[in-house]
């Protein structure tokens, strides 16, 4: 039955937005939705824990369990790689909930070969400019790695905004905007969809 569990895989460049919608909707629907924490070997940003916002491991390890077939998707982003365990989707949709991925393109076109039928959403940057200023605002990057996001924001862009590969297009210039607009999403599709699976 929980195979049944469509999930959901949230998409868009560094600073869109992604972690703060996805963190709105796990308050609202705390027992609906679950995270699947990926794995990444890049080093913890202050705060972050291990096992609670990633895995956080080495690269021979990640390469090894890869090699093994334990992951749904991984890519290297910023000289980083990062995955989704099958394990962790595994571990949400046990207990009958939707399990979100923050997943990037790369990843998003691997998960899509496969037979989960997840749910997918683009959060999109009101404009360069605007992506720009909330990372550095953000205050979690180096010059360099801040130019690196942006310079991937824009292929990302291109991806995501072409209408087939994506379920719905989110724009996040206003917050409050942008989430009602993800919520009455969820409400129709993914949870609607979901029920009538159980
Ligand atoms: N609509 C918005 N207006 C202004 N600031 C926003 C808005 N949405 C998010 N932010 C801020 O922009 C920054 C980037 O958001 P967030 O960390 O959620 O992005 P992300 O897509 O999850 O990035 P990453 O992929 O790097 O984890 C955060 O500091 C967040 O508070």
């Amino acid at each position: 039955m929980s195979s049944a569990v469509r999930p959901l895989l949230m998409c868009g460049p560094s600073g869109s937005g992604k972690s703060t919608l996805v963190k709105r909707m796990l308050e609202e629907f705390p027992d609906k939705f679950g995270f699947s924490v990926s794995h990444t070997t890049r080093k913890p940003r202050p705060g972050e824990q291990d096992g609670v916002h990633y895995h956080f491991t080495d690269p021979d390890s990640m390469r090894k369990a890869i090699d093994e077939g334990l992951f749904l998707e991984n890519a290297v982003f910023t000289g980083n790689m990062y995955g989704t365990s099958k394990a962790a989707v595994q571990h949400i949709s046990q207990q009958g909930k939707v399990c979100i991925l923050d997943i990037d393109v790369q990843g998003v076109k691997q998960i899509k070969n496969t037979d989960l039928r997840p749910w997918s959403v683009f959060v999109k940057p009101p404009s360069m400019e605007e992506l720009r200023r909330r990372l550095v605002n953000r205050k979690t990057e180096s010059e360099e790695s801040l130019q690196r996001r942006l310079d991937k924001a824009e292929e990302e862009i291109e991806y995501g905004t072409i209408p087939a590969n994506f379920d719905v297009i989110i724009v996040n210039d206003d917050f409050d905007t942008a989430y009602e607009e993800l919520r009455r999403f969820v409400i129709e599709k993914v949870l609607a969809k979901k029920n009538s699976n159980l």
